[in-house]
């Protein structure tokens, strides 16, 4: 915005009175009506002309108090210790300055800090009197808060009762009540089969969950408190470093948080921050940045506060999960199994560290559920990896051209008869085979990576052999050989490139059973399914006479696998595919266990991470797979041993916590050398 327009005390009011709607919707409804990074760009605005005009400032201002005076059916108690609220920094010359401030206030040339990662749930003071847990609050305005307690006590991880036989005789100790993105997901889940409405994020549901008038709701949400603060005590001298506050309430059975750490000066928060960033994405819940605290209790004191916040602590923003943008059409995909997806076409939006310019609509049920139209406002969240959503309309601002969206009857590429399964969310393409866009994606999925693995066989060329009509099935894929000219008179393919993509076919023969299970794209049977139901059938025959009581038997596989495997195998196409590919001379090692080496590492359960220069992360599974080991996707107290490569982020960190055997490459190459795997 340009100066003249906005310092004036008209835009300075209007942005008040707007973050203050958001505020009440935010921290009273529990409905944002705007993603956090909208509020906080709106937030510095108006800190931006408060610094040139102090003169103007409202009393009711967001710079001048903390959350809301809470209006539901809760009663009200004044906090001991008023709750503030933290002062923000977006980037590594804020965090310098806030040093440097520090430093200056301070008298002390460098400061120790505490360095936690900012829990994104929400604030309460929990009170125990001789040892007892009396009472617990929200933060409310920061002055008064609700009165949660039955709530509270509906919370594993709040201590009723401090485990000390000397508690002192009044504690009140602070911390964050926040959802494990497991839970929130699962929550979510339930709420989407029911036709209920989501939560838009943990965050939400968290403080949703929490603040239910019945205290049965809150007992079934999985919710858990970490203690980050000692807010006030009697007849008990605390320590004088906050970080030994901390473990101190660890000791007397408070979860406090595993990955926060003392460091020196403004370049050890920097590099916590730095290293914060990398493992963010891994942590089992949802944190928006990190807190920075003076260790020291005495220098605390005497650096003191300002009107909303302590000035000895500041809170380092991550990158914004969820932004506000546009939609400005929709587009329909045709997945490998025909299912069709909706996916909204962007106005492109940095969020989540990259630009986005589609999301994910899923299907019928979820657009209903949105209500959303084309030339919407709508918040997406896009949270690591995880493919960019849409998770709210923001109905205030839906423009009078928005269109409703009309989900098609006919696939956008074959034009066949879309069905829709009873009891299934999803609509499907009934074409089959004869649908280019269904048949496409089944074949990029057949030579994939991890399914036969054939390289110089990309996406592009299988399009093209798709429309050459030279490839229909994949057992065509084999007969390649026979049409060298063919593929030549291919875009950009040479003599060289023919002959490697050749010989890499041909190299693809050789493969393992669970890759070969893979590569047929059964609905429903990914990698980790395919590796149980080879290991546990053995040979193909075996596989593909089970009956679905047959199926069910194996580990992991429920009634929806088992009857998509059945249906598989049930077709007859599916069946002379199968045929032609071993008619082509496909191949694995038999599983049988009479004819297989020796099995050392049966019943242990691996998981490998990081980077591996010797060997494939996929090398490395199948390895331990043909040993006898179970290879499963994520760490837990079942987890016999973790490969950890290079690099390795929050699986290493998990598996430390708990005291599960890691191994390096090295020691890996060394015991496949001695079990004579290689
Ligand atoms: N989307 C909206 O409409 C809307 C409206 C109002 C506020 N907000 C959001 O709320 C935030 C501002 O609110 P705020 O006043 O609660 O400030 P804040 O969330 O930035 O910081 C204070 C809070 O941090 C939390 N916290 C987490 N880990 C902590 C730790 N280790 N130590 C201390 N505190 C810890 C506590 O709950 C504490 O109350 C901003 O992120 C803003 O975007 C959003
Ligand atoms: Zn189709």
């Amino acid at each position: 915005m340009s100066d003249h327009q906005a310092f004036t005390l008209e835009n300075l009011k209007a942005l008040t009175n707007q973050l203050n709607d958001y505020s009440y919707a935010y921290h009273v409804k529990d409905e944002p009506l705007v993603p956090d990074a909208e509020y906080d760009r709106c937030y510095r605005e108006l800190q931006k002309i408060e610094v040139k005009h102090p003169e103007w400032i409202q009393p009711d201002s967001p710079t001048q108090r903390v959350g809301e005076k809470p209006d539901n059916g809760f009663s009200s108690v004044l906090h001991t210790v008023p709750m503030l609220s933290l002062d923000n920094a977006f980037d590594n010359d804020s965090m310098v300055d806030f040093d440097e401030r520090i430093q200056k206030l301070s008298g002390k040339a460098s400061i120790t800090y505490c360095c936690e990662p900012k829990l994104d749930g929400l604030a309460i003071s929990l009170r125990y009197e001789d040892g007892h847990l009396v009472r617990g609050l929200t933060r409310g305005d920061g002055l008064t808060g609700e009165d949660i307690t039955s709530n509270i006590k509906t919370i594993y991880s709040v201590p009723l009762k401090l485990r000390t036989e000397t508690p002192p005789p009044v504690l009140e100790v602070r911390g964050e009540i926040y959802m494990p993105k497991a839970g929130f997901e699962k929550l979510n889940q339930i709420a989407a089969e029911k036709g209920e409405k989501a939560f838009v994020n943990p965050r939400n549901a968290a403080a949703g969950s929490l603040r239910q008038l019945d205290p049965k709701v809150t007992a079934a949400r999985p919710l858990v408190l970490c203690a980050y603060s000692i807010g006030y005590a009697e007849g008990w001298s605390q320590p004088d470093s906050h970080y030994d506050g901390l473990l101190q309430l660890s000791e007397w059975g408070f979860k406090v948080n595993d990955l926060m750490s003392r460091v020196e000066g403004v370049q050890g928060c920097l590099d916590y921050f730095a290293q914060l960033s990398e493992q963010r994405d891994g942590l089992s819940y949802d944190i928006d940045g990190i807190v920075y605290k003076v260790d020291s209790i005495a220098q605390q004191k005497q650096l003191g506060f300002v009107a909303r916040a302590p000035r000895w602590a500041i809170a380092r923003k991550f990158p914004a999960q969820e932004e506000v943008t546009q939609i400005l059409g929709v587009d329909f995909q045709v997945g490998r199994t025909g299912a069709i997806t909706p996916v909204a076409r962007l106005q492109p939006t940095f969020v989540g560290g990259v630009t986005v310019s589609n999301a994910t609509l899923h299907n019928q049920d979820e657009m209903d559920r949105l209500g959303v139209k084309v030339n919407d406002w709508v918040v997406i969240r896009r949270a690591g990896d995880v493919i960019p959503q849409v998770v709210q309309v923001i109905e205030e601002r839906r423009p009078d051209d928005a269109q409703e969206i009309q989900f098609p009857t006919q696939c956008p590429v074959c034009e066949s008869d879309i069905e829709r399964v009873e009891g299934e969310a999803v609509q499907r393409c009934t074409g089959g085979l004869v649908c280019g866009a269904q048949l496409k994606e089944r074949l990029k999925h057949f030579v994939s990576r991890k399914a036969m693995d054939i390289d110089g066989l990309g996406d592009k060329l299988i399009e093209q052999l798709v429309e050459a009509k030279l490839v229909a099935t994949p057992v065509d894929i084999y007969l390649l050989k026979d049409k060298p000219a063919r593929l030549l008179a291919m875009e950009r393919m040479g003599d060289k490139s023919v002959e490697k993509l050749l010989d890499a076919i041909e190299a693809s023969k050789q493969t393992l059973f669970n890759r070969f299970v893979y590569s047929l794209g059964i609905r429903e049977v990914g990698e980790a399914t395919a590796r149980t139901v080879t290991q546990y059938f053995g040979t193909l025959e075996k596989l593909m006479t089970a009956t679905e009581e047959d199926l069910i038997e194996v580990e992991d596989v429920g009634p929806i696998v088992a009857q998509h495997i059945r249906m598989f195998f049930d077709q007859e196409d599916n069946v002379a595919t199968v045929q032609g590919l071993l008619e082509q001379g496909i191949t694995w090692q038999s599983e049988d266990a009479d004819e297989v080496g020796e099995q050392p590492l049966e019943g242990k359960t691996y998981v490998v991470t990081g980077t591996l220069t010797r060997y494939s992360r996929d090398q490395v599974k199948d390895m331990l797979i043909k040993l006898g080991a179970k290879v499963s996707g994520s760490v837990s107290g079942k987890t016999d041993c973790l490969v950890a490569g290079e690099k390795a982020g929050s699986k290493l960190t998990k598996a430390q916590s708990l005291e599960v055997p890691v191994m390096d490459e090295e020691a890996l190459h060394e015991m496949l050398i001695t079990l004579g795997a290689v």
